[in-house]
């Protein structure tokens, strides 16, 4: 089986039964909850925020993967970091101050990492490696689930890939590099193949309950599709 981390986006999940839910992919094996916080400014969707973290935070152990689409940053990182993250990534192009930002997640006990839209440059890694816990590459226009995976990615992940490595290879700490966005059993090979080693899911897990509501199922398929 496959050692591809498996991060279930719970914006596809049935937000009444949410504690549910999350228990339900824990037990089918999902390694981290991803958590998607919408503003309706930095993106045109509007989610949940640090109450909700808060209220699922005692239905898994596995850790939870806080993804914000908002600008600006700061001032949410105590309130996400108080209600149990244990991830937090954010989008350059949104904190004034990057480096700051991310030293501010790491110093909440946080992990801490950037994500990048499908047109935002990687060299916006380049100054912060060493602050960097995750690097979460976009494969949709964020704001919304359920949409197409952008081939243009698969480049773009062998890319800061390459980086990752230099970086461990001259003696830096490992950096997780994280996809998010129209993940499939048709396509996680390739994503794999590219270099990712974590693979956010959202329709893909929560669009295809087992018969007992269960993702087991979905959850296997995924991580042997993954090296297949
Ligand atoms: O952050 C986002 C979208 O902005 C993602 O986390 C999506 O929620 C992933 O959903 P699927 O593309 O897997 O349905």
């Amino acid at each position: 089986m496959s050692t591809v981390r498996i991060a279930p986006s719970i914006l596809s999940a049935d937000f009444a039964r949410l504690g549910e839910e999350v228990r339900a992919i824990e037990a089918a094996g999902a390694d981290w909850v991803h958590f998607d916080v919408m503003d309706n400014h930095y993106v045109p969707n509007l989610t949940i925020g640090p109450l909700v973290c808060e209220a699922i935070r005692p239905h898994v152990q596995i850790p939870i993967d806080v993804h914000l689409m908002v600008e600006p940053v700061d001032a949410l990182v105590p309130l996400f970091a108080k209600a149990g993250a244990n991830i937090i990534t954010f989008h350059p192009e949104a904190s004034r101050h990057v480096d700051r930002t991310l030293q501010m997640i790491r110093d909440h006990g946080c992990k801490a990492g950037l994500v990048f839209n499908p047109a935002t440059p990687l060299e916006w890694m380049d100054h912060v490696m060493d602050r960097l816990d995750v690097v979460l590459l976009m494969s949709v226009n964020p704001g919304f689930g359920g949409q197409k995976f952008i081939p243009s990615t698969l480049p773009k992940l062998q890319a800061a890939r390459q980086r990752i490595n230099t970086h461990a290879a001259r003696g830096g700490q490992s950096i997780v590099l994280e996809v998010d966005g129209g993940v499939k059993t048709d396509n996680i090979a390739q994503i794999v193949a590219a270099g990712a080693d974590t693979c956010v899911a959202g329709s893909a897990v929560f669009g295809a309950p087992d018969a007992d509501g269960g993702y087991r199922g979905v959850m296997q398929a995924l991580k042997q599709a993954a090296v297949a």
